[in-house]
This record gives C-alpha cells, structure tokens and sequence, in this order.
C-alpha cells in the first residue's frame, strides 16, 4: 500500500529554484517534501554554470600562457584535458554538499528520489508516495531542445549533458547554436587546443546587443573559432572525414564531436500537467505575474516558468514564492531588473532593455551613452581595452545597460542595484569609486551624461561669472 504524506508545501525539482524554496520554506517551519529524479543541484550544479565556468577557468588559464601579457610573451600551453575536466568534477564535488540529500534532510525536509507525477489537482505521486499538499511548486528546469535537423538523431552528438564527461580534447568540435553555451563552450575549447567550428542559424547572441554581440565574435575568430552565422543546416551524418554538417548555402563542415547548444525547453512531459488543471504554453508553464499556474495551489519557477533560464532568476522566483506560499504576502515578478552574462573574454553583460528595445520603448526620450574601456586607466595599464559600457537613459533614469568586457559580469551588478531600486544616475555620479578600477567605467558614464547639462550650459556659465563677482 503506498504511503500517504501530508504536507504544507511538496516542491517537484532540486535545482537552483526547488532548492531554494526547500530550504527557506523549512527553515521558516513549514512541513516540506522535495522530489527530486536525478542528482540534487539539478542543471546549474550538474551539468550547467557550475561546469561550463570551471572549464572556462581552466582554459582561460592556457589562454593566459598562449597570450601572454603585457610585456610577457606568450608560449604554446601544454594542455591536459582530463586534468581540466578534473577541475570541473571537482569544482561540482566541492558545491555539491550544500544542494545534498543529507544537508537537506538535516533542514527538516522529506526527500523523495524518484519522478513526481500529479495524480489530480491536490496529489502527486513519487517513490510509492501518494503525497497531498496545500501548496506545490514546479521546478522542473529545461532539458536540451534538439532541432529537427535530418540525421542527427542518428549521429553520436553531445549536449551540455554529456559534454563534461568527456576525458579526451575532441579534434575538431562542431558547435550548433551560437547562444550563450554555443559561444561559452566554442571559446573554452578552442583555448584548450580543440579546432572549433560554430554554426549558427541567425546571429551569435541575437538577443543582445549588435554591436557587443559582433566584438565577441570578432573575438572568438581571432582566437581561430571558425564561425559561420546566418547558415541554416540541412542535414547531418558522416562524411568523408568524420561527422558532418551540409549547410544550407552548399557548404560542409566535418569535425570529430558535435555539441548541440540550440535552446533549451521547460522539462513538463513527466509531470501529468492537465489532470492537476495547469495549463502550459510555448515557452513552460503558463504563471500569472505572482508566478501561480492555471491551477492557484500550484506555482511554477525557473526554467519551467519560461520567463527566463538563468539561475538568479529561479532564486528571485523563490524568494518570491516562499513570500506568497508561506507568508500569505501578494508578490508580482518582475523581469526589468535581472541581469544576465555571457562567460567569454570578452565578457557581455545586460540589465534591462537593450538599445533597440529602449528605442522601441521609449522612443526620442532615450539618451544612449557609450563609453569605451579605451578611456579607463585600468583597462589601459591591463591592456584590456576592448569593449565598451552602454547606458539606456530615460528621464535621467536608467532603463538598460550593456558592458562588453573585462569585468563585465562585475560591472553589471551595480547596474543592476540602480535598475532594481529604479535609482537616478545621478546616484552613480555622486558615488566615489576607487581609481584605477575597471568599475570607474560606470561612473565615467554617468558623467558623460551629465556633462553636456553641466559644462555646454549657458545658464550655468553666466551664475558661476556672477557668483565670482561677489564672492569675497
Ligand atoms: C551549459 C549551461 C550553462 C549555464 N550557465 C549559466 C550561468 O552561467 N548563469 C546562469 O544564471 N544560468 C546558467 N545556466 C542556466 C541555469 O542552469 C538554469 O537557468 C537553472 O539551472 C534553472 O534552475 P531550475 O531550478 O529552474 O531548474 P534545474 O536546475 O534544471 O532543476 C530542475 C530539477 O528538476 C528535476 N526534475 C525534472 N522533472 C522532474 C520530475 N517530474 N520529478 C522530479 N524531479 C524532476 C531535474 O532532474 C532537475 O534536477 C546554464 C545552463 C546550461 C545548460
Ligand atoms: N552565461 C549564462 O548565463 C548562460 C550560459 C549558458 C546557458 N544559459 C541559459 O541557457 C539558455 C539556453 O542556452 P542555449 O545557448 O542553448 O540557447 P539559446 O536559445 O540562447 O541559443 C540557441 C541558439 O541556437 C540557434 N539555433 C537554433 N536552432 C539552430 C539550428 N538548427 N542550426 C543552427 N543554429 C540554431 C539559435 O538561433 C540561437 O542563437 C540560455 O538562453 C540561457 O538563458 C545561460
């Protein structure tokens, strides 16, 4: 006979989001169960940011040999690959004890290992547990959306799943997608000694900036990643030479391994959705703006929710949840203030709108302020000087930034504190930072903004030539 659990909130995926709801929900005193098929720390820890940032390091560090520095010159790295890939392992094996089953159970919560499927629209059933609950979060996360290109179903490809299991450097990795993982892992293997092609559809980061998105690629070429853009793929299999690619304008690229990084899909099938009456779109889970699904007693977040596939968004999406669940409070998600970055060298970092979307929005009341990190003193002494920060400004409030970059992903945060808070500039412009930082870059910014108002001013002019003429 299966077990019947009571319980005030049942969360369904130890991920970043589950996580977070598990632990705070518990600590707060709530009765929890957490469900959870395969390994706890779900995508991020196992098989996403956790791995591909490791791997990253290590090849930025054969990078920083092959490049040298300023007044270094630069060497051939020898380059042990399993020895990278035992960094990523044991980065994920050093994390891991804070997502575990133990620490978990050690809060309080019942942990379940096994796939949880809705039975109506209060239970669900997972490791011969009928479990009822006031209260059920869905953080089931996404799983790699494999493009219906002929043949590939019967080629051996990689995805961000299996990739890091790897204990040879490929020869030649193919990349399809130029997203975020595409351009990530292209730049990680080619610094660690791989051929790299990439191949994208449309354009590398056709969600960012242009102009940033272009620097990168420009990058990612000079370091020897062939990238083709705009190409559509016709069919894959093998070719004469190994694994192989027919591209749409004629052409075929063949390499040793193949990684596909072409989007990502909210992880539902396993869930029974419609006999619990939650509704699904094109993107996840359908929530309203307090993240409730069709059916009030169940939320969605994270990846499943389909608002975003970023780690800090599902921890955003907890918080809130564990606000609205636990506390009774009203809660409504935004989305203007989440920041993203994009791993590479040079690094690319948006908050907010970028400016096409600002000049969509806002119209002839943007003011767009672009600053190079050739006019930062750091940069300068680093030789770093490519990249640049870019602010959206509305009515002396920012609405977007973008930064590609040393530093980048650093520099976002304060950006996004000001978007967050919906701060005026004018809160950055009277910040004193320390010099020389890549920071300043910030402020310099803002004062370009400001100056044309302070400096070109003439009411400005004429008081500072009065005020002259009576001070003592
Ligand atoms: C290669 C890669 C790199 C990334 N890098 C970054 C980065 O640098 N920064 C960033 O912010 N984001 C990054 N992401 C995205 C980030 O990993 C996700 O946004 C994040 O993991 C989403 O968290 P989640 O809790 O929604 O889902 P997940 O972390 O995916 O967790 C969902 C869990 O639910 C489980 N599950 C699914 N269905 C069921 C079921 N029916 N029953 C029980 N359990 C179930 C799964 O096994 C999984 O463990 C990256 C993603 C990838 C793939
Ligand atoms: N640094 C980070 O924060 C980070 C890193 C990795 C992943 N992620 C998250 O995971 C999500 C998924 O990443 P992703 O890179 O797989 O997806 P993505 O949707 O961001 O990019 C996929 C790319 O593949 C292209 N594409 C799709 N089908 C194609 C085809 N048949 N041939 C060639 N190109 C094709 C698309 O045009 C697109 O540019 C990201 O959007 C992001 O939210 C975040």
């Amino acid at each position: 006979m299966s077990e019947a659990i009571a319980t005030d909130i049942c969360v369904i995926g130890a991920g970043a989001g589950g996580l977070s709801v598990a632990a705070g929900a518990a600590q707060m005193g709530a009765r929890v169960v957490l469900v959870e098929a395969a390994a706890m720390g779900g995508d991020c820890l196992n098989h996403g940011c956790v791995p591909s940032k490791a791997l990253l390091a290590a090849a930025a560090a054969a990078q920083a040999v092959r490049a040298g520095g300023p007044g270094v010159a630069g060497q051939t790295p020898v380059v042990d690959y399993a020895a990278a890939m035992d960094h990523v392992a044991a980065t994920i094996a050093g994390i891991a004890p804070h997502d575990s089953q133990e620490r978990f159970e050690g809060l309080g919560v019942r942990v379940i290992r096994d796939w949880g499927r809705f039975t109506s629209a209060n239970t669900l059933t997972a490791g011969g547990a009928t479990i009822s609950a006031r209260r059920f979060v869905i953080a089931t996360g996404s799983r790699p959306a494999i493009p219906p290109v002929p043949g590939l179903e019967e080629v051996p490809f990689l995805t961000n799943e299996s990739l890091f299991g790897l204990r040879a450097a490929p020869d030649h990795l193919l990349v399809l997608g130029g997203g975020p993982i595409g351009c990530e892992m292209a730049q990680a293997h080619r610094r660690l000694g791989c051929r790299v092609t990439l191949v994208e559809a449309g354009r590398c980061l056709g969600r960012d900036d242009p102009e940033a998105a272009a620097l990168l690629v420009a990058a990612l070429r000079a370091e020897g990643v062939e990238v083709l853009e705009g190409v559509a793929v016709e069919r894959a299999g093998y070719g004469e030479q190994g694994l192989a690619l027919w591209l749409a304008d004629g052409r075929q690229v063949t390499g040793s391994h193949l990684l596909v990084a072409t989007g990502r899909r909210a992880a539902l099938d396993r869930l029974n959705l419609p006999v619990a009456g939650v509704e699904t779109g094109p993107q996840g889970v359908r929530v309203d703006a307090g993240l409730r699904t069709t059916n009030r007693r169940i939320f969605a977040i994270g990846d499943a929710a389909g608002l975003g596939q970023f780690t800090h968004l599902a921890g955003y999406h907890a918080g809130l949840v564990i606000r609205s669940a636990l506390l009774g409070l009203p809660v409504r998600a935004r989305g203007d203030h989440i920041p993203r970055a994009t791993y590479t060298t040079p690094t690319l970092a948006q908050v907010g709108l970028t400016e096409t979307e600002a000049r969509a929005a806002h119209g002839a009341a943007v003011t767009v302020i672009h600053e190079p990190f050739a006019g930062n003193d750091r940069a300068r002494a680093m030789a770093r000087t490519e990249g640049f920060i870019k602010l959206m400004v509305v009515r002396g409030r920012p609405v977007g930034v973008t930064v590609v970059g040393p530093d980048a992903d650093e520099i976002i945060g304060l950006w996004a504190l000001m978007l967050a808070n919906r701060l005026k500039l004018s809160a950055v412009a009277g910040t004193v930072l320390p010099y020389p930082t890549l920071g300043e870059i910030s402020k310099r910014a803002s004062g370009t903004y400001f100056s044309p108002k302070l400096f070109d001013n003439p009411v400005v002019k004429r008081g500072v030539r009065l005020i002259q003429r009576v001070l003592p």
